[in-house]
């Protein structure tokens, strides 16, 4: 229970936090039950009532520490976290670390790795896993004993036969928990019982080779103590279900669970916020079931609808919120008869404010276009109107089912003169010169295991980045010294003849017996060493030659050509020196030290001057200036990684309490006397809280050494699908609709809403029922209400058919049929159809 005393005197203030709330919104942030959960439509203030509750706990005297936020992406953590920052000022808000469940997860593993099976694990990237999965697949004996025949693809439709196993792999782990030590034929099994059908049914061919998929991967990634996202959560919840000393220190860490968009948790989710709840702890979850839109990874809204009130009974409280402040009431409204089939009651409406115009337009336009190429025409003329009408182009979003489907929008509209940003997955991460930061940062993290990453990004054939630390070694030779090295070590562990297998295990061979725990005297030998080579004038490559020299080189290398010797005693100096300089110095200054040392940022450097001389002196070529443009934002690529490198401990959340550690102490100073801790509005101010806080709780705040790295490292890797990149705020934003959740905009722009698009049923699922249908109407209901003031929805009447070789009508989306309906019998004031299009309809 909360302490209904405290609850009290905090709900009688008439603090800032209550200002912002309204009636319905108060009682669920300051619900004095011990559970609650809040349902809501969108635009209900869910996030906002999130951020009073975390303001209202810590008014109540609770360290913010003692608070876990659980949220789906970094961008939602981020967004909360500003909202917070107006709520409770900086130096409290810099207490609190919302996590998504992989980076809280990851966190646990790292902290508590003793008590795991796999105690040096690494996250797996999605490419890592899709490494893995295609090493297995040009394993000929493998796929032999599959029954496959020369040349044959799994997917004979030409979709990338690893994509199709990954997805199967992820999805098993997605629907089920409990699963390990279980065969994949078991979880199969496990699914088809729960009612989830594999693509071919009943076929047992496929079945059996989805099976066998699943059950060599994952042999493979404990082989090499790899966890990939799916893993990440199963682990971390047999970690605190299998130890109860690690359980209850987790508890006595956290007091209260928190968790937005819960409609979106899948079962080991679920699970996971179960398993960090004691007894004790108060858990608040929020969400929209009618904005589950993840069926398709095993989320599941009827764990917060249902599971939640079962699990927590009589002591839960249900709340609810039923105005929406964001969109105008004919937004609402088209997005509420999508939602209910074509009702036209609703229970949610529209506030007050938000029934003001703005600007005299429609706010709600239904248009059905000729074919696609006047579908863009009109998208990119309604983003000029709306800007002529005084909205800037940042305040404005195009929405669309896949990113396919926009490329014409996208270049018509930068050809009409509109500023576009279209949204790319991971698009920083996956720079070149950001991916040969992270695998040098890897060499130093995880050398043992480092070979892929040497492999794909160091010494990549024709790569854009130079990397001088490797030159002299491609990927042939490096291949050739893989097969060297494992024949010389002996090394009979692995069963596949790939290269890509082999190279794992070639970052252990390359160290020879290079110490990676160095003693303080070899680390500073180590760096003085450096300093002394590049002092007297050594280039910073050079100055690494020598540094492995005192230890034996690996075995194989006598086979070597010269240059390809250098190059590997380069890299086996790079380890050292770094994790030399790790146990000493800043994340940031060790990554600055990796990017001068491998000749990466010197390199990159002098190519940049070259051209800004040349540019002082003469007209650049077209070309040049592409290679000048691409220079600058390479270099400010490597200065934003360094900034993150900056920030390492201000966005990795530090569960680091010692099993036997006190629970943290309520932060009452200051908190609940009014001895000055409070601002006039009687919201704890920062100053006197933070300087509370440091001796009341024992977390470690470590400022150098590798963990630190790690948590760098984790945090590149773990780059969760949804936290696209979003830099430029002055353009219209591009971007799917999974994407936009959680966001709002002035005026949004949905494309393609045709019927074979909206809903899209992908060839796997056509069997599935109508779940999937489900969360294609969520879908679609989440990118309406992203809309605040106007909303056009467009569709082509038909488009161009590369079966039949000529444009083929196209249907309006079954979604859209009861809007269409009630917008002939003017039930709808405020939204407009029109239609450009006149293809005759039987
Ligand atoms: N009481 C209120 N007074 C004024 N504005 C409010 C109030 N509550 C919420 N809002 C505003 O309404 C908008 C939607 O709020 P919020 O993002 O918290 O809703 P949500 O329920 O989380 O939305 P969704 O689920 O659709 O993402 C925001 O711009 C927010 O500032």
């Amino acid at each position: 229970m909360l302490r209904r005393g405290t609850v009290a005197a905090a709900t009688q203030r008439p603090d800032i936090t209550q200002r912002l709330l309204n009636g319905e919104q108060q009682l669920a942030a300051f619900s004095p039950e011990q559970h609650v959960k809040v349902i809501a439509g969108p635009g209900s203030g869910k996030t906002r009532v999130v951020a009073a509750r975390v303001a209202h706990l810590i008014a109540s005297g609770h360290a913010p520490e003692s608070l876990l936020v659980i949220t789906f992406t970094r961008k939602a953590a981020g967004e909360l976290l500003q909202r917070l920052q107006e709520l409770l000022g900086g130096a409290i808000t810099a207490r609190l670390r919302p996590s998504t469940f992989h980076s809280l997860c990851t966190n646990l593993l790292r902290h508590y790795r003793q008590h795991t099976h796999l105690p040096n694990f690494q996250v797996a990237s999605e490419e890592d896993a899709a490494a893995m999965v295609k090493s297995i697949l040009e394993n000929a004996e493998f796929r032999k004993e599959l029954g496959y025949f020369a040349g044959e693809q799994q997917d004979r439709k030409g979709k990338d036969e690893v994509t199709y196993y990954r997805k199967h792999i992820s999805n098993i782990k997605n629907f089920c928990v409990n699963i390990e030590r279980r065969s994949g034929a078991e979880l199969i099994a496990q699914m088809a019982a729960a009612g989830r059908r594999l693509p071919g049914g009943d076929n047992s061919n496929i079945t059996r080779r989805i099976a066998a998929m699943y059950d060599e991967y994952v042999a493979r990634m404990a082989q090499q103590q790899l966890l990939d996202f799916d893993d990440l959560l199963h682990h971390c919840l047999a970690l605190l279900l299998n130890n109860t000393e690690v359980r209850a220190a987790v508890h006595r860490r956290w007091r209260h669970v928190l968790v937005d968009e819960s409609q979106d948790t899948n079962l080991c989710q679920f699970e996971l916020v179960q398993a960090l709840t004691s007894p004790s702890s108060s858990l608040f979850m929020v969400g929209d079931p009618d904005q589950g839109i993840y069926g398709f990874r095993g989320a599941k809204s009827a764990l917060l609808a249902e599971s939640f009130s079962q699990l927590y009974g009589p002591t839960a409280a249900t709340r609810s919120l039923s105005e929406n402040y964001r969109s105008r009431e004919p937004i609402v409204q088209v997005a509420e008869l999508v939602r209910r089939h074509g009702r036209l009651s609703s229970s949610i409406a529209a506030s007050g404010r938000s029934r003001q115009p703005v600007v005299r337009l429609d706010t709600v336009v239904l248009m059905e276009a000729r074919n696609e190429y006047d579908e863009a025409d009109q998208v990119a003329l309604q983003l000029r109107r709306w800007h002529e009408a005084g909205y800037v182009w940042g305040e404005m979003a195009v929405l669309f089912r896949a990113k396919r489907l926009v490329n014409e929008v996208y270049k018509k509209a930068i050809a009409a003169g509109v500023p576009c940003h279209l949204w790319s997955r991971e698009e920083f991460f996956e720079a070149p010169e950001v991916s040969v930061a992270l695998a040098l940062l890897r060499c130093l993290v995880d050398p043992l295991r480092a070979g892929d990453s040497i492999r794909k990004r160091l010494v990549k054939k024709g790569s854009p980045v130079k990397v001088p630390l490797m030159s002299g070694l491609g990927p042939d030779s490096f291949d050739a010294l893989a097969t060297a090295v494992e024949a010389a070590a002996g090394s009979s562990s692995s069963s596949s003849s790939s290269s890509s297998s082999s190279s794992s295990s070639l970052g252990g061979c390359l160290l020879g017996d290079l110490p990676l725990e160095p003693s303080s005297e070899q680390a500073i030998a180590t760096l003085h060493q450096y300093s002394a080579a590049t002092a007297a004038g050594a280039d910073s490559t050079e100055a690494l030659q020598g540094l492995a020299a005192a230890w034996q080189p690996p075995a194989g290398a006598k086979k070597l050509t010269k240059k390809q010797a250098a190059a590997v005693d380069r890299l086996r100096g790079l380890v050292l020196l770094g994790r030399a300089a790790a146990a000493v110095s800043r994340p940031e200054e060790v990554l600055e030290l990796l990017l001068g040392a491998s000749g990466v940022r010197p390199e990159l450097q002098a190519a940049l001057e070259a051209l800004q001389a040349k540019a002082a002196k003469q007209r650049l070529s077209s070309k040049d200036s592409e290679d000048l443009k691409k220079l600058r934002k390479r270099k400010g690529n490597l200065d934003t990684l360094l900034k993150l490198a900056r920030n390492t401990r201000a966005y990795t959340e530090s569960p680091v309490l010692g099993l036997d550690a006190a629970e943290p102490a309520a932060n009452a100073a200051g908190l609940e006397s009014g001895d000055g801790g409070e601002s006039d509005a009687g919201v704890p101010n920062s100053s006197s809280s933070s300087s509370s806080s440091s001796s009341s709780l024992p977390l470690l705040q470590p400022t150098t050494g590798l963990p630190l790295l790690q948590q760098l490292y984790d945090y590149c890797v773990l780059q969760g699908e949804d936290d696209e990149d979003e830099r430029d705020a002055q353009k219209v934003q591009l971007m799917t609709m999974h994407a936009s959740k959680g966001k709002e905009f002035a005026c949004v722009a949905l494309l393609r809403l045709h019927d074979d698009a909206m809903p899209a049923i992908h060839k796997d699922d056509a069997g599935a029922g109508s779940d999937v249908l489900d969360q294609e109407r969520n879908l679609l209901y989440v990118a309406i209400t992203r809309a605040k003031e106007h909303c056009l929805m467009i569709w082509p009447g038909a488009a161009f058919s590369r079966e039949a070789w000529r444009e083929e009508p196209l249907e309006v989306s079954r979604f859209l049929k009861p809007v269409l309906s009630a917008v002939s019998r003017r039930q709808l004031p405020g939204v407009q159809q029109q239609r450009r299009c006149f293809i005759e309809r039987e």
